[in-house]
Formats: C-alpha cells, structure tokens, sequence
C-alpha cells in the first residue's frame, strides 16, 4: 500500500523494486518528520522561519529565479547577518519577511504568525525595519519624522519625545529641529535607523544599515543592538552584500579617535581601525594626529580608515607625513572609500598613492583605484568584522547565493568548520560545492576545486548527491539547523512532491475583521503628516492653489470676446478726393439723405470698434485686403444714397441699377471663420440698424427696414451669446480635474519612488488609509482652489450664472474627487513621474477635445458622439452648463446624468486603485 501511494505498482521488475525500496525510505522517514508534533510550534517560535521559499521575478521562458527553496530560521532574540553578492535576493527575502511582497511558493513565518495576515501584527509595529534608501521626508526635522513614525505606532506622545531624546543622543545626530534634507548622507542614514528602532520593535530588519556611518558610531550602534537583543524580546536582521572579512581576520573594532591612551591599555586591543567621514575630521586629525598617535603606539597594527572629500588632495600628504614620522609600525593599513576615489579622481588617488609608497611605511590593504568594487569591499571589511564581534557567539549568519541559504550557522563555528580565515572563505567553498552540485562536469567547477581545498561535508545541507533527499530533508529535518534544498524548478520539476506542510494558523474570519483596515491612529498621523508638509511648502502650495485662479483669470481675459479693431477698406465713391485724403466722411443726423455711407460706415466705427480706411478706388481696397491691411474691403457707388433713398421709396418699382447702386459691395478675407463670421454678422445688423436708425428719424416704421423674422425674447441664454460663456463650464471642470490629478499622482509617486510609501506600509498603515488620507488633505486644497476659481469667474468676470451656486459647487468638488482618484490610479500604475506626467499629458488632451468643452458635441463625427458619452468631463460639462445657462435643477436629466457619471467615475478609479494596491505588489 506504502509503495502504491508513492506511485510504484506491486508488481514493477526488480530495479524498480529498488527503486521503490528507497521511496518507502523515503515515506518512512517523511512521516517520521511529519510525525514531528513540534514542526509548526517550533516554527512559529522563532523569530522568523522560511521555508522552501521559491520568488521569482516575471514569467515568460526565463523567468529571474530569485529564491530558489530558500530555507532561513532566526531564533528569537538573535542577531542574524544575511549575507550574499549583491542582486542575490536579500531585499527581495527581507520585503516577503516584512509582508510585502508574496512568495510564489513556500512557507514564511514572522513572529508566530504569517506575514500579512489579519492579526499577524507584520507588516506593522512589531516590526522595526530600515529600507536601503533614506525613504524620510526632506522637508521634517528630525524630532517631526521619529513624531510621525511614533503616531503610526499609537506611541503617546511623551514617549516618542522621550525615545527621540534618546536616539538623537545615541545616534550622535545634532540638534532635532534640522531639516532631514539638510543632513549628509550619513546622519540620515542615521536618522533612518531611528525611526526603526524608535517603537522598540520585536523584530528590526536593517537594510545594510551601516552604509555611510563613521567607525565610532557604529560600534556604539553595534552595541545598542547587542544591548537590545539581550533579553531575547528583540531580534535583528542584517544584510550586507559584502561577503569578505578583512585581511588580518582578528582585527578587534575599537574607537580612537576619543579614546585615551588610558582605556586602550585597559581594552587591551592590539589591532584599531580609526575612521573619520568629513573634511573637518581629517584637518583637525592632520593637526591632533602626534598626540593621537602617542595612543595609538598601544597597538601593533593600525588600520586607516578615510572616508573624506578632500582627504587625499588637501589633507592626505601631511597626515601621512605625521603618521609616517610617528609611527614605525610594520604595516599601516590604509582604506579609502569608493566616493573618496570617485570624488578625488584616479590622478590625485595616484599621487597619494606615490605618497605613501615614497613613505615606505605603509602597507597599501586596497588594490587601489583600478577596482572600484575591491575599495567598495574593503570599506565594508570595518563592519562585518563588528558585524561578527556585536553578534557574538550566539548570533548567527545566513550566506544567501543563488537563491539558496549556503550555510547558517554562527561565523566562529563556520569558520572552524571549513577550517577558514574569513567568511569570505567560508562562502567561496560554499560556492565551489554548490557548483559542484550543479555542474558536475563542468571543467571551471573542477578547475576551482583544484584550487580550493574543499573541506569534509559534515553539513548534509551541502550535499548534494542526492538532490531529491535533500529536498525532502530540507525544512523538515530541524528547526534550528536550516539547510539548503536543492535545486528545483518551482514549475516545471517532476521531482516527487514535497511532504505536505503543516496548516496555517487559524486567522480571524469574521466580515468585520476584514474590513477594519482604517485605524485612526494611522489616519491621525498620515493627515498630520500630510498638512505638515503642505506647511513645510508654502510656495508649492501657494502654487497649487494659485494656478488655477491664474488659469480661470487668463481664460476670462483671454478667450471668448468679440475681436475688435478689425480693419476695413472701404472705396467709398461718395466721398470727395479730399475727404478721402483727411480721412473724413462727414455724418449728418436726423432725416437727412446726403452722404447716407458715411452715416453706416459711422456706426461701423462707434457700435462696432472697426478701424476704417479710406482709398480712391475699388482695386486699391482689395489690394488691402490681398496684402493683410484689412480683414474686408467694401465698395459705396457714388450714387449710393439717391439710390438706396430710391430703393427704400419704390420698392418693387427701383429698378436693377438703382438696385444694384444701393448695395454695399464686400469682398473679404475669410481665412479666419472667426472674424470673418463674426464680420459678416456685424456688417449687417450694423445696415439693419442704420435702415431702422434713419426711418425712425423721418418717421417712418422701422419695421420696414428689418428682415421678416422676429427675433423674441430668447427662452435661455442671451440674445448676443459669447464663447466664454459656452466654453466656461469645460473649462473650470477640466482646471480643476487636471490639478487634482497632477497634485495628487506627485504626490503620492514622491512617496512611493523615495521610499516612505514603502515604509509605512511596512510599518503597518494600509493602501486604503492612506487613500482616505490623501482624500482628506487633497480635499482641503481642492476646496480651496474650487472656491477660488468660482469666485473669479461668477463674482469678478460675471460669468452667467442663473442656477443653483451649490449645485456648481458640489458639481465642481465631485470632480475634483474624480480627478483625485483618477491621479491615485495613474501613481499606482505607473512607476516614474515622467510616466505620470506623460498619461495625464496624453489623457489632458483627448478629453479637451472631446468632451464638448470647445466645440460642441453634435458637431462631432457620429461615433465619437458615442465615445465621448462615456468620458468623465462629458456629462458634467453638460450638466454644469445647463446649471450655469438654463438654470436646471437636479429635477432635470441633463444636470443629475452629470452627477451620475462623475460619481460612477469616482467609484470606478478608486476601485482600480485599490485592486492595484492590493494585487500589484510582488
Ligand atoms: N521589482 C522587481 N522586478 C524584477 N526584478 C527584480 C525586482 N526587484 C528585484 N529584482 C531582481 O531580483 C534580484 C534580487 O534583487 P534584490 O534587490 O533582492 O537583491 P539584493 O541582494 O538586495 O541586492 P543589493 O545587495 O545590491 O541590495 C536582482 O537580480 C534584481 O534585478
């Protein structure tokens, strides 16, 4: 029964009887392991417990294997070091630790519990964790961020001015009213550290957390850490992508530079690194540096650590002079950093170089600038030493590779077992069996081999002449030896199934669990986050609310009224060579029929700002219009007034030349539909009141003069309507559509590409909070600037208004809703602000066009009238002009069809957002 359930038929020929005798081995022994009642208990002990964790990153035919059956225990109370090349997946392994990114398969359990699951606390407060990048807010001092981080962690306010204190003082960071932007890069690392270790957390993850910090100051970090571990309530996890140890393997890390001679005889040390960062540290070292040296004459070897600007060009010569004329030790280690190289330049780095060679004292650790990456090694060789010495005996060390845990053991126990100097070497033979694991035959493998003494495998981890054992074994053998699996396709492998996992544990279920997501003290402190750095960017501010006032301003002065100053030439043929000379054409009033031309061409001038010019014949007043002097040319016959006082009298009667004398001939430029529509238009209800103007003036029936339609009272609207008027609704929509959405796409893409977003979901606040509150802050803005806006344009330019005020409010703040969430959608989906500039750019546009805000829907192609029906500006464009024109109510189809749809969009971008937040991480 045992060989059928393992899938091998009774009656198979006697090698797969064989084979089935090792299987039933096999099964023995998996019951054996999952008969362990321990298994899920001591897993959920530790601190953090990984098993067969496989992650990789996109699919296709080669997809990045990152973890690859990791397996990783850190018992609580421990340091643990993860360790591995850079880009092996640490990062990758610490962000599944902390919940936020998923595996593809595998078991990960955090503090008793799985990592973001309801209850679980991680992501949250019991975890402290420190993001490779600063991921702070520049523009906060230092007490405001460790405020803000303390709020989400419901810390009382006492407390977190209490912890500050403390942190500031032992993270040697000056005065905490500094902005964070204003610190190098060092003291923010530093303050970085603060915020993960502000809220005492059970478990601090610290992302290569020594990177730019000064010897002193590590040590004394090294000690909190030490110190914090010590009642097995907090356990840490550091990364380094430095594997190597130092040269002389024994260095003891002590600090110097204040030290004296007094208590380094006390110490007894007899190796000592003294480092310094900044330009002023070296100078005033260059100066103090024969008295110092007096100390350090207590140790055989010294190593120099520098990590300044200008060490080498200013200060360089003359402290090696000094310490070349006071110290006659055998060796004077001397390591610079990667950006002191960069920054000084390969010249000066080689004429320091000399220096120290013409010195003939020192010995030169580093090989120098040819290899940026050897001086970057080199540099971190001052912390995995401390690394090993804060940890102890009882910490631990994980040497991650390939997407496997090589070894996890402490490093003196490492060390001793491959009879290694340095964990450097311990990871290079590690990396030799691991090859010779996977290629077997491989002649690089071999020839490595050759060259590395391997030592006996005692660690069944490593061997890997039966992968599939291993497999089995892996994660089931013991708890507290973690070993590596082999290596197995998570997709495609036939290898025979893992033994089944214990279940997880039982998570609250109920409705009301799942939808507790809003915690108010993480509402309360993302909103004080949020007005705090609207206050810290008064001119940003300033700006956000003043652009669409400007905006509104320029449209109301800019678009919609009727040209002026048109200029015409005008051949009248009534008007003598001298009156055409002076430019005069003289008015008479009254009932009065001499010179009638120049009576219209008057109120050509007055009613309607045109600009006239006479010229002697017809040709010289097209040649106007030909050469752009004038937007028409009109033409009066000589006999213009008899004719049309003839015209008006006979009627019927006139005959064809009279006829023809009294009409106003006008050739035009009509390049331009807008001027010249509008020309059109003047030129004749100017002659329509002209007519009226002179038979009122003698008596008669203006009536009589007018074209047979009567134009009443119109129903809505003006009878003289201008395209500001039409065009304004669109326009204040899409200002105030378009502003939420770069306002708050930046805003929340700033987060994100710095790091905070990152954090404080780590820390615990949920995709949903911080929507709500960027929905709360962005709302106050967008209030402001919906207020603004109306007031210019109904208060100031007196834009029609005849319906309801707060219909347009609500109307013009539901859009600015719509723009918000339509900005959160665009920061989820993109990664760069260039990116979210470019969608809101490329969505800006079509929108304009095509949601009836400069020309009207009906004049569209048939099927865009269908398309554009479905787009967010449409039917609140619609809408918002039906209130603003018509006066409608929410009784009418056209207004609350606006409301719906903006509303449906609201609805709809905010759903998208928080899918993406929920499915697109990992
Ligand atoms: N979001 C991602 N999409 C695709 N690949 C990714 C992503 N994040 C990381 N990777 C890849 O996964 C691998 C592991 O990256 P990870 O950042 O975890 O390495 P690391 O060990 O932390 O490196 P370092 O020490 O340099 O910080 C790298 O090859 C990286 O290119």
């Amino acid at each position: 029964m045992e060989a059928e359930a393992d899938g091998v038929p009774p009656t198979a020929p006697v090698a797969a009887a064989t084979a089935a005798n090792s299987d039933l081995d096999l099964a023995a022994r998996r019951r054996l392991f999952i008969s362990q009642p321990s298994t899920l208990a001591t897993r959920r002990q530790q601190a953090v417990c990984v098993r067969r964790a496989h992650k990789m990153y996109g699919g296709g035919k080669i997809p990045n294997i990152v973890l690859d059956g990791l397996n990783m225990t850190v018992p609580k109370g421990s340091i643990y070091g993860l360790l591995g090349a850079s880009g092996c997946g640490k990062t990758t392994l610490l962000s599944c630790i902390v919940g936020r990114r998923r595996l593809n398969s595998g078991e990960i359990w955090v503090l008793g519990g799985r990592p973001g699951s309801p209850g679980s606390g991680v992501p949250g407060p019991r975890i402290g964790y420190m993001p490779q990048e600063i991921a702070l807010y520049g523009e906060f001092t230092m007490r405001e961020t460790l405020m803000y981080f303390g709020l989400i962690s419901a810390m009382p306010r006492s407390d977190i001015e209490d912890r500050t204190e403390f942190l500031l003082k032992l993270l040697n960071l000056p005065h905490g009213s500094k902005n964070v932007k204003n610190l190098s890069g060092g003291q923010q690392r530093r303050v970085s550290l603060a915020v993960a270790l502000l809220h005492e957390p059970e478990l601090l993850i610290l992302d290569e957390p020594t990177v730019g910090v000064d010897p002193v100051l590590r040590q004394s970090i090294w000690n909190h850490l030490v110190e914090i571990t010590k009642n097995g309530h907090t356990t840490v996890i550091i990364t380094t992508h430095y594997i190597d140890e130092c040269a002389q393997a024994h260095m003891t890390q002590k600090l110097l530079m204040c030290m004296p001679n007094e208590a380094i005889q006390s110490v007894g040390i007899d190796e000592a690194a003294v480092g310094f960062e900044d330009v002023s540290q070296v100078l005033g070292w260059a100066v103090k540096f024969s008295r110092q040296l007096e100390w350090l004459d207590q140790c055989p070897q010294v190593a120099f650590y520098c990590d300044a600007l200008y060490a080498w060009s200013c200060a360089a010569e003359k402290s090696i002079n000094l310490i070349s004329a006071r110290c006659d030790k055998a060796a004077l280690g001397l390591a610079v950093s990667v950006s002191a190289w960069e920054r000084v330049g390969v010249s000066n780095a080689g004429q320091s170089i000399k220096v120290l060679n013409d010195n003939n004292r020192m010995c030169i650790i580093l090989s120098l600038y040819k290899d940026l990456e050897t001086l970057a090694h080199n540099k971190q060789r001052i912390d995995n030493a401390q690394l090993r010495r804060g940890m102890g005996e009882g910490g631990k060390i994980g040497l991650l590779r390939g997407g496997k845990m090589l070894a996890e053991e402490s490093p003196t126990y490492l060390r001793q077992q491959y009879n290694a100097e340095s964990l450097e070497d311990v990871f290079l033979k590690l990396s030799v069996i691991q090859n010779m694991g996977k290629r077997r035959r491989s002649s690089i493998a071999q020839e490595i081999v050759e060259q590395v003494t391997v030592p006996a495998i005692s660690n069944p981890a490593l061997d890997m002449s039966d992968e599939q054992h291993a497999a089995e074994i892996s994660g089931e053998f013991g708890d507290n030896i973690s070993m590596s699996s082999a290596a197995r396709d998570p997709i495609s492998s036939t290898a025979p199934a893992a033994p089944p996992l214990p279940p997880a544990e039982d998570m609250p279920t109920s409705i009301w669990y799942k939808l507790h997501v809003m915690q108010s003290h993480h509402l309360h402190a993302l909103i004080w986050k949020n007005f705090l750095w609207m206050m810290r960017n008064v001119g940003i501010m300033l700006f956000i609310v003043g652009l669409p006032v400007l905006q509104i301003l320029l449209f109301c002065y800019a678009i919609g009224h009727d040209p002026t100053g048109l200029k015409l030439a005008v051949a009248n043929h009534e008007m003598s060579e001298e009156m055409i000379m002076q430019q005069l054409c003289p008015v008479r009033s009254g009932c009065n029929q001499t010179m009638l031309s120049c009576r219209y061409l008057d109120m050509l001038v007055k009613n309607k700002s045109m600009v006239l010019k006479y010229v002697n014949d017809d040709e010289d007043a097209y040649e106007e219009v030909r050469r752009g002097r004038a937007w028409a040319a009109l033409v009066l016959q000589s006999n213009y007034t008899s004719s049309l006082v003839e015209r008006v009298e006979e009627g019927r009667y006139a005959e064809d030349a009279t006829v023809e004398a009294s009409d106003l001939g006008v050739r035009m430029d009509w390049s331009n539909q807008q001027i010249s529509t509008l020309l059109y238009r003047d030129l004749q209800y100017t002659f329509f009141n002209f007519v009226e103007a002179i038979l009122i003036d003698c008596n008669l029936n203006p009536k009589l003069g007018r074209v047979p339609v009567e134009w009443k009272q119109p129903i809505y609207g003006y009878r003289d309507p201008n395209f500001t008027d039409f065009a304004a609704p669109g326009v204040i929509l899409t200002i105030i559509f378009f502003l939420s959405v770069a306002i708050t796409s930046g805003a929340m893409l700033i987060e994100r590409n710095e790091g905070m977003l990152e954090r404080c979901l780590v820390a615990g606040i949920t995709g949903p909070e911080i929507l709500l509150s960027q929905v709360v802050t962005q709302f106050t803005v967008m209030l402001s600037q919906t207020t603004f806006v109306l007031i210019v344009s109904f208060y100031f330019f007196e834009l029609t208004l005849v319906g309801d005020l707060w219909l347009v409010v609500a109307l013009c703040i539901l859009n600015g809703l719509c723009g918000m969430t339509f900005g959160f959608v665009i920061s989820c989906a993109v990664d760069t602000e260039r990116t979210a500039t470019y969608v809101a750019m490329g969505s800006f546009l079509p929108m304009v066009m095509l949601c009836g805000i400069i020309w009207p829907i009906e004049g569209m192609y048939p099927l865009l009238q269908i398309v554009t029906a479905f787009l967010p500006l449409t039917k609140p464009t619609e809408s918002l002009r039906s209130i603003l024109q018509r006066g409608w109510g929410m009784d009418n189809p056209s207004v609350y069809n606006g409301f719906i749809s903006i509303s449906l969009w609201v609805a709809v971008f905010l759903i998208i957002t928080i899918l993406m937040i929920k499915f697109k991480k990992g």
